[in-house]
């Protein structure tokens, strides 16, 4: 590269070129400047560098601004002064010269801002004019130049400290926001977090709810479907399995409590044993499947009979017992010859070839408030087997055969069949 002579660098003129720029404004300074400025500050200079630098500024065709051509003065006034104290260059050099270059440069002061203007580099040159000053013995000057220079980095300094408490405060000011929203950030996810809490806890509250609302649910309905089979076994166990009216269990419950209710109160209870006739001969003659076909018919046509006080069961076999209450001898008589009646002429030529069958029935009223109910059933047995005795097929009421046996012992005379028999 092309490196202009010591000579030539220092004899070089700068060309001032008005710039129009607002003085407020901070102008950018080319970095070659800025290093050149930093080139000639320590005491020996490295002058190829420096010689480096100003050629490349010289030939640089990008126009200089008026705060780079005030430093490119200040530089310029530099290099007279340094390579002049070194003895680098030529004597004759005019040491007015620093001063006119300097003098130069302060005519630029109007078109920089006060605050380029009170930086160092800048204010360079009053030291610059100082040193000069002093080396002519020209104290004054040199003291009020340094006056300047002082007063002026004294801007400088306050400027600086301002910009940097501005800086600090703004850069706390910047932290305290970052602080703030980081804390509302956490704020927020704890928030969040809190919300997902609560759904999760009453996500587990319903679960649970559902949990125990099934579980009881399922428990009522098992309670009620063991009661359902509780109940069913009770009925069962109180039920003829083959005829489906009360069975033996279930007359003696009923039988004892209204004997025992009946015996408190003027009503009468009545009592029939109802037993079909030569049964055995069915059996034998159609087999037990037709034997048990009529017990079923027998007992849905006296049960069809019955009123909804009374209770209709089977004692066993072919033997049953109505229950009425409220019924006195002369009703239970009544309603023991109308079974009479309906058994005959029912015809079950459906089931066998023999169409008709007949029952024999033992009628027993509770006449003594004293009696059991075996006591009353054992009467009408008494009064069954009397019908049998008579042939069959009719009605005996224990009552009369105690009368009857009654009068045979006053008259020592044995009684009538027919007298019995109703
Ligand atoms: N098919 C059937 N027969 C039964 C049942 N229980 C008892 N028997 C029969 O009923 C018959 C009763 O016979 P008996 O006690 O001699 O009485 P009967 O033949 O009716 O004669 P009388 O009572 O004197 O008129 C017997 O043959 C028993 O086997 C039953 O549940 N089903």
């Amino acid at each position: 590269s092309e490196t202009p002579s010591a000579e030539a660098i220092k004899n070089k003129t700068v060309v001032i070129k008005s710039v129009q720029t607002p003085v407020t404004q901070v102008l950018p300074i080319n970095p070659d400047l800025t290093e050149l400025l930093v080139q000639l500050k320590p005491s020996t200079v490295d002058r190829h560098r420096v010689e480096g630098l100003l050629a490349k500024l010289t030939l640089s065709k990008a126009p200089l601004n008026a705060a780079e051509q005030y430093l490119l003065l200040v530089v310029q006034a530099l290099v007279k002064e340094k390579l002049e104290s070194t003895a680098i260059v030529n004597q004759d050099i005019n040491k007015s010269n620093v001063v006119e270059l300097l003098a130069q440069a302060e005519k630029l002061s109007g078109q920089i801002a006060e605050e380029q203007l009170v930086q160092p580099d800048f204010l360079q040159l009053h030291l610059i004019l100082a040193a000069h000053f002093e080396n002519q013995g020209n104290y004054e000057s040199a003291y009020l130049e340094k006056k300047y220079y002082l007063k002026k980095y004294h801007i400088y300094r306050k400027n600086k400290r301002l910009a940097m408490i501005a800086s600090l405060e703004k850069s706390f000011e910047m932290q305290d926001k970052k602080a703030t929203n980081a804390l509302l950030k956490s704020q927020n996810e704890l928030k969040f977090r809190r919300v997902a809490e609560v759904k999760e806890e009453q996500a587990i509250q319903q679960y649970n709810f559902t949990l125990i609302i099934g579980t009881a649910i399922v428990f009522i309905l098992l309670f009620f479907r063991q009661l359902r089979v509780r109940n069913k076994l009770i009925r069962l166990t109180l039920t003829d399995a083959l005829t489906g009216v009360a069975n033996r269990n279930a007359l003696f419950e009923s039988g004892n409590s209204m004997v025992k209710r009946f015996s408190d109160q003027p009503e009468e209870l009545s009592v029939l044993l109802l037993d079909l006739d030569n049964f055995k001969n069915i059996n034998d003659a159609y087999g037990h499947n037709v034997g048990d076909k009529v017990l079923m018919i027998v007992a849905r046509l006296v049960k069809e009979t019955m009123r909804s006080r009374d209770l209709f069961a089977r004692l066993g076999g072919e033997e049953f017992v109505a229950l009425l209450p409220y019924a006195d001898i002369h009703k239970a008589k009544a309603i023991a010859m109308h079974i009479n009646e309906k058994i005959a002429q029912f015809n079950f030529s459906l089931i066998m070839s023999q169409r008709q069958l007949t029952m024999s029935i033992g009628v027993a009223t509770m006449n003594n408030k004293e009696m059991k109910f075996d006591e009353l059933l054992h009467c009408a047995d008494l009064a069954m087997y009397q019908a049998k005795e008579q042939g069959r097929n009719s009605v005996v009421c224990y009552q009369h055969i105690a009368e009857s046996q009654e009068r045979r012992a006053d008259t020592n005379t044995a009684p009538l069949d027919s007298e019995w028999e109703f």
